[in-house]
């Protein structure tokens, strides 16, 4: 049985990020990962410009002004945002300016109007500018042209929408999103819309795991509930095999009798790689990999500890695969409100939720049995609680790490 930190590191070695990309459109680029480095031929920004509404002065002619004495320019231009200078600032002289407009030759400060009282065909500049530049967003002082603006590997949300809008970058590079195929095994399963028999149980798990592969922006690919049955199994994995970049399946990873998965995927020619971790809930993992490359999770069947399995290890593999570069779990050390305990054998993951208490952030245990197969206060969980293996109890208002980013 392998500890949780070696399982993480097996895993991770087995999976390098993938190579497709597709190209698409930057309406279209929210969520996808970008694969191409990204620079511009332009400076940001485009060229020196003014960051208020005033005038554009020669700081020699100003520097020493004073409400009393106070310097006056002569107003030889106007320069609204997108209007090219025409004239050439010279001593003496400024011109209008407003904000994002661009900045005259000649001229190297800007003073707010606020600081100025205009007189005609004049301006009487009442306050001198602290320091020559001032209120100049200087061309290049954000960006310089050919370096790189935005690295291969990083998700892409709003403010990097916006970069690669300022980039002209309208047609990118992005990660294919990986294909996971989901199935359920077991004889006892059964859809939501069935009648519930005696002896049944309802088939949470592959709705749980399809919606928790979306989260991650990946393909779920659900193949339904599956029967205990050795040829069926035999023939879905092979199938989910050579259409998947992974293959999530969910039960039939115990000692049990019905418990096929591992034999089957022996047969099929996988390397097992991992058959059990230290960790509670979620000990029977069994991690394999085929010969074309596919990954597969056999992952317990107790819906605690499929999801607990999926946020742990199979989310870091999901991310790393689609070409993620930060694809580690995220941990946090935060004050534990509940008393957390554990027997001591496992690492143990309890599940609840990290809230901002009086600007701290503080775990609370969800309430209810803490049983791998009480999925019901699972809900509202945006945090696991980690006792360490050999740690029996963690007390209320005690440190306790926990890991964090669970995506729902
Ligand atoms: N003798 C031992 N028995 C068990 C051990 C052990 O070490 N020795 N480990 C226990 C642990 S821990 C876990 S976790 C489970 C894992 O079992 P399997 O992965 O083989 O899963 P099943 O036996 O098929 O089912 C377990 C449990 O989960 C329910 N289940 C299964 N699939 C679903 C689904 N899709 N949706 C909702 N619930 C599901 C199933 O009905 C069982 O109750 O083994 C322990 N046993
Ligand atoms: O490890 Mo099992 O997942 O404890 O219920
Ligand atoms: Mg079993």
């Amino acid at each position: 049985m392998y500890s949780v930190k070696e399982a993480e590191s097996i895993i991770l070695t087995q999976i390098q990020p993938q190579q497709e990309t597709e190209k698409v459109s930057l309406e279209a680029a929210f969520g996808r990962i970008l694969a191409e480095d990204i620079s511009s031929d332009l400076d940001f920004p485009y060229w020196d410009n003014s960051a208020m509404d005033g005038y554009a002065v020669r700081y020699e002619d100003v520097k020493d002004t004073n409400p009393e004495n106070p310097v006056t320019l002569k107003i030889i231009a106007e320069i609204p945002a997108g209007k090219v200078p025409e004239k050439i600032i010279q001593p003496g002289e400024t011109a209008r300016i407003f904000t994002g407009a661009m900045l005259p030759a000649g001229s190297d400060t800007i003073i707010m109007q606020e600081n100025t009282q205009q007189k005609g065909e004049r301006v009487a500049i009442l306050i001198p500018p602290e320091k020559i530049g001032l209120f100049v967003r200087q061309r290049g002082t954000f960006y310089q042209a050919g370096n790189t603006l935005l690295k291969a590997g990083i998700a892409i949300n709003s403010p990097e929408i916006a970069v690669l809008a300022t980039a002209q970058a309208t047609e990118l590079t992005v990660f294919s999103r990986p294909k996971v195929a989901i199935f359920s095994t077991g004889d006892e399963l059964i859809n939501p819309d069935e009648t519930l028999q005696k002896g049944q149980i309802i088939d949470s798990n592959r709705y749980a795991l399809t919606a928790f592969v979306a989260s991650l922006g990946a393909i779920p690919r659900p193949l339904g509930i599956i029967k205990d049955s050795p040829e069926l199994l035999r023939e879905t994995i092979r199938k989910a095999v050579n259409s998947s970049a992974i293959v999530l399946s969910t039960g039939g990873v115990s000692v049990g009798d019905y418990d096929y998965i591992e034999g089957i995927l022996g047969e099929l020619g996988a390397e097992i790689l991992i058959r059990s971790v230290a960790i509670q809930p979620g000990k029977p993992l069994t991690f394999a990999t085929f010969p074309n490359g596919c990954i597969y999770f056999g992952i317990p069947g107790n819906p605690v500890s499929a999801l607990v399995s999926c946020w742990r290890f199979v989310q870091m593999a999901i991310k790393k695969l689609s070409g993620l570069t930060d694809y580690q779990n995220k941990f946090l050390r935060v004050i534990t409100r509940d008393t957390l305990k554990s027997k001591g054998q496992r690492e143990v993951y309890l599940w609840g939720k990290i809230e901002i208490i009086e600007g701290v952030y503080q775990f609370q245990l969800a309430s209810g049995q803490h049983n791998s197969a009480n999925l019901i206060n699972l809900a509202g969980t945006n945090a696991l609680a980690i006792i360490p293996q050999g740690k029996t109890t963690i007390q209320a208002g005690e440190t306790v790490e926990v890991m964090t980013g669970l995506p729902l």
